[in-house]
């Protein structure tokens, strides 16, 4: 009796702290919305009732006049920014104290996950960032292309022999997770695989699985408490050994290749002996690309057929614009010409606004700074370190002030403007120092991917394809309702 009465008092007094918690911004005058004692603001996610994305959607639309609000995230209280010119400042000029995002896990728990770019803070990301950024220069993904459009011809083969039945209600994320898986294969671990003709390839069931990482995202604390790695053993053991045959073989046949890790190789120079040679480094900044941009570019293939299927005449412009060129170029397409095409790019820019892939962009403060008072009449609020900022590219690419009618796919809002990951207002690949390393080579890879299928295939809406469209609330990441279905016909 006397160990449940001290039970019920232990659980009154934290529900009481936590209760208490939840008036924290009452102080300086931050809106928020009332949360949920261990909730926060994030019960409605937790029954499946609304999309990680659209909580903070729908908290942005609540507090129309605030340049930000207050977040209760579980136990964790955090600031949605909301104001574009605010997020400039907090995540570029004040870099220095927003220059981290919280990690994943630490590198002693899991040394793949734990050291990859994503996760790795201050200087140890910083210095990591110098070193892998000239792999995805313009002039390095020229050099790539080639490794793309073998992949692309591979891929169209394969689709090609699909028989025509199996192209009605296809799950045409899952169809491009091919492409996609062996343009990671080729470009960053340096080996050719078809995962068309060899669907079960362990590269492509490695990637998939380690991609997933749905428990972390939620709990990662627990995750974290409970030592359970991202990256299994076996999985770990997998890329090791892809990296450090590739990497021995090169050294010793002395064979070059445009892929990232003969530019990882160039830029260790004379240290590039097989003795000193950092394969955990090179392996868990590989994975990294693995990790980041394999379900990210199949879903943003996803997330262009899916317009595309609902706007007819979008995709009709589109494949005007690359029959076009293609009879221009006597079909002969080079990363130059890709570029230079206005359409394409435009599509590809509106498609990354709709509906972001990025759930939320997030920066942990590492010293303390004065925000402007949230609302006028209320105080200005000190954010101090271990606060996070959360910023949400899904509202701000769906505020009318900044897109008018922005449930309407309409590439022309881009037509002709360049990529820019500092803009506040256009955050798809996030902002700032911090934003994706991999952007230029996203790009790329979407066009391409685009630009082949297009020039033979119509895609169309399937009877589950949701128009107007909608997503499926109890998924972690952005899901279409019933999934990235769509057809696809030859086109005529
Ligand atoms: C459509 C595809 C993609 C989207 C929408 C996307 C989006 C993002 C976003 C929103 C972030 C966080 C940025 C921030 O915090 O400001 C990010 C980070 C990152 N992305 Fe991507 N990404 C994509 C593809 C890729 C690809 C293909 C790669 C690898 C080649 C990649 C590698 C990374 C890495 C390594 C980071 C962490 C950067 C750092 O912390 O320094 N991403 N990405």
């Amino acid at each position: 009796m006397l160990f449940l009465s001290l039970i019920l008092v232990a659980f009154g007094l934290v529900y009481y702290y936590f209760k208490k918690s939840l008036t924290y911004f009452d102080k300086w005058g931050i809106p928020y919305r009332p949360g949920w004692p261990f909730l926060g603001n994030m019960a409605e996610m937790l029954v499946g009732k609304r999309m990680f994305a659209q909580v903070y959607e729908d908290i942005y639309k609540e507090f129309p006049d605030a340049k930000y609000v207050g977040l209760f995230e579980f136990f964790k209280t955090s600031i949605l920014v909301r104001d574009p010119e605010l997020i400039k400042t907090l995540s570029i000029k004040n870099f220095e104290s927003f220059g981290n995002r919280v990690p994943f896990i630490q590198a002693s728990v899991d040394p793949v996950f734990g050291r990859n770019l994503f996760n790795l803070q201050g200087e140890h990301w910083k210095s990591r960032r110098t070193v892998l950024t000239p792999t995805f220069s313009s002039l390095k993904l020229k050099t790539m292309f080639t490794l793309l459009t073998d992949c692309v011809e591979k891929f169209m083969q394969g689709v090609s022999k699909r028989p025509a039945e199996s192209n009605i209600g296809v799950d045409i994320k899952d169809l491009f997770s091919k492409f996609s898986n062996d343009t990671m294969a080729s470009c960053f671990f340096g080996f050719v695989v078809d995962t068309m003709k060899e669907p079960d390839n362990e590269f492509y069931n490695r990637a998939k699985h380690a991609c997933n990482l749905d428990g972390y995202r939620t709990l990662p604390k627990l995750m974290h408490f409970l030592r359970i790695k991202i990256i299994d053993k076996e999985t770990e053991d997998f890329c090791h050994n892809i990296i450090k045959s590739v990497i021995t073989e090169r050294l010793d046949k002395n064979i070059r290749r445009q892929d990232a890790i003969q530019i990882m190789l160039d830029a260790l120079g004379d240290e590039a002996k097989k003795e000193t040679m950092d394969y955990d480094h090179i392996t868990a900044n590989t994975f990294s690309f693995v990790f980041a941009g394999f379900d990210t570019n199949s879903a943003q293939l996803g997330i262009l057929a899916h317009n595309l299927a609902l706007n007819p005449d979008v995709q009709k412009k589109l494949q005007d614009e690359i029959d076009q060129v293609l009879k221009e170029h006597n079909g002969k397409i080079t990363y130059d010409i890709i570029q230079a095409m206005p359409y394409l790019d435009a599509t590809l820019q509106e498609s990354l606004r709709i509906d972001s892939i990025a759930v939320q962009v997030e920066r942990v403060c590492s010293k303390p700074i004065e925000l402007p008072p949230a609302v006028p009449g209320a105080k200005p609020y000190t954010i101090q370190p271990g606060m996070s900022i959360i910023i949400s590219p899904t509202a701000i690419h769906n505020d009318p002030q900044y897109y008018p009618e922005p449930r309407k796919f309409d590439p022309d809002r881009f037509l002709n403007k360049r990529w820019n990951v500092n803009n506040p207002y256009f955050m798809g690949y996030g902002i700032g120092p911090r934003s994706c390393i991999g952007f230029r080579f996203s790009i790329i890879v979407c066009k391409v991917g685009l630009f082949y299928f297009l020039s033979k295939y119509s895609f169309k809406p399937n009877e589950k394809t949701t128009n107007p469209t909608e997503y499926k609330q109890d998924a972690f990441n952005l899901e279409y309702k019933n999934g990235f279905i769509v057809d696809f016909v030859p086109r005529e």
